[in-house]
């Protein structure tokens, strides 16, 4: 297993490449099996999730042809077969095949993801979608079996709470529906906003996803498509806080600003100048850090995804904040890793309250999920002297060579193969 060394110390400096969203290609990834015309993506990440997610549908008799940063995906001769637990495990998102699977083939077998490390994370929602639009669906020893005989037929989906996945679910499988569908409270991430646009370039006609209301047209004819992934707003929120907690600057190649609202205000707020550049934006830091308080929240709001790289960035502040996780009960395993390094944490349910200026030591540390790990990196790059990471194929799931990125803007890191 990889091991990452990181000597504190160093000022970054330099242009970061934001890379494709990893979390607008696992849905569009799992699209490809909604139509049996070829689907070509661009600005596809390079990650190990976008990976596993191609092998997803390979196992279901799509052709996958890869390039640098592209895949055709051709699903002409695609089949619904079971998607194992072994390979839901592996990756939540996998759960998005189901409604592609179901809608084009008429029956579907997926294994419940179950919970992870972050949070019991339900699919009753995505269930209970597909059931509004016609669905048959039960679970049998463990896996959620849908079929649909005659057809989905457009409905009214009001999601309980603006759910990305369900929202994503609901949208592919009203795509191929009878007639319209309305989904409200639906998430408006720029995420699903992507897929929309992707399942719009195959064919469909969706309107107001990026709002609380969608309406998907349904009766779709789908034909061959090309769609460009949006960039990653979360891991360019993860450069930001890697140029704010070093002092330093950087700019963000592709970066969209109009994506990262809430983040870039509460950055504004602890002394962190953003503005626009040429290509992207530039986050710069010459001036004491200075704590200030966050409660995650679905988009707009500050996003769960940044929660763990913000409370590293509060570690160096000067003062107290309050950082309230209201997305996943569970996502505080970076804490006692922050702790090991020297950080000034007390838990307390769902808030953590941090007291920033301490003197942060290297030490060897645990990585447990994908935004945990790389909070440890971040926290790593200001302390003194070296710390190890453990098992880094948690960000590799969803960082594109960060080691090599962070490097090139002046980091000392180093990837120690096993
Ligand atoms: C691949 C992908 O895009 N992952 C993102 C997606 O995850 P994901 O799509 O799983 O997240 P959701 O928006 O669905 O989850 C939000 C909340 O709703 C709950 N819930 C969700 C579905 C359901 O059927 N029942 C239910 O109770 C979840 O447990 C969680 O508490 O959005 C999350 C919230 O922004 C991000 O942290 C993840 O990085
Ligand atoms: C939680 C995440 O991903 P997933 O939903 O795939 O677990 C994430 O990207 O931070």
């Amino acid at each position: 297993m990889d091991r990452l060394r990181i000597v504190g110390g160093q000022r970054l400096e330099g242009a970061v490449t934001i890379s494709g969203a990893k979390n607008a290609a696992l849905p569009q990834i799992a699209a490809a099996l909604l139509s049996p015309y070829p689907l070509e993506l661009t600005n596809l990440p390079d990650v190990t999730d976008v990976e596993n997610m191609l092998g997803v549908v390979r196992l279901h008799g799509a052709e996958v042809t890869r390039s640098a940063h592209a895949a055709t995906i051709d699903t002409s001769a695609a089949v619904s077969k079971e998607t194992s637990y072994d390979t839901v495990r592996k990756m939540r998102a996998t759960v998005l095949v189901l409604a592609p699977l179901l809608a084009r083939f008429g029956h579907a077998r997926v294994s419940l993801p179950g919970g992870c490390a972050i949070g019991a994370r339900p699919v009753d929602m995505h269930v209970a979608a597909l059931a509004a639009l016609g669905a048959r669906i039960a679970i049998e020893n463990g896996s959620i079996v849908a079929s649909v005989p005659n057809g989905l037929t457009g409905t009214r989906i009001v999601l309980s709470s603006p759910s990305v996945g369900a929202t994503e679910t609901a949208m592919m499988a009203a795509a191929t529906a009878r007639g319209e569908t309305e989904i409200l409270n639906a998430a408006r991430d720029p995420e699903v906003a992507d897929l929309a646009a992707c399942l719009n370039a195959m064919g469909a006609r969706i309107e107001g996803a990026g709002t609380h209301r969608i309406l998907i047209a349904g009766d779709t004819n789908w034909h061959a498509a090309r769609h460009d992934i949006i960039p990653d707003r979360i891991e360019a929120g993860t450069y930001a806080i890697a140029a704010a907690i070093t002092g330093g600057q950087l700019e963000l190649t592709h970066a969209r600003l109009e994506h990262m609202a809430s983040v870039v205000q509460l950055l504004e707020a602890t002394g962190v100048s953003v503005w626009p550049g040429d290509r992207g934006l530039i986050v710069s830091r010459d001036r004491p850090l200075k704590a200030a308080d966050v409660t995650t929240e679905p988009y707009p709001g500050f996003p769960t995804d940044l929660q763990a790289q913000f409370m590293a960035l509060m570690c160096c502040a000067e003062g107290a904040s309050l950082l309230r996780e209201t997305i996943f009960e569970n996502r505080f395993m970076h804490v006692p890793e922050l702790m090991r390094l020297g950080a000034n944490i007390k838990l307390q349910g769902t808030t953590a309250l941090v007291r920033g200026g301490a003197k942060l030591h290297g030490a060897p540390v645990m990585a447990t999920d994908l935004r945990a790990s790389v909070s440890l990196v971040l926290a790593a790059l200001v302390c003194e002297g070296e710390t190890t990471i453990n098992r880094v194929y948690h960000l590799d799931r969803g960082y594109e060579q960060l080691d090599r990125k962070l490097r090139l803007c002046g980091a000392d890191i180093e990837r120690l193969s096993a």
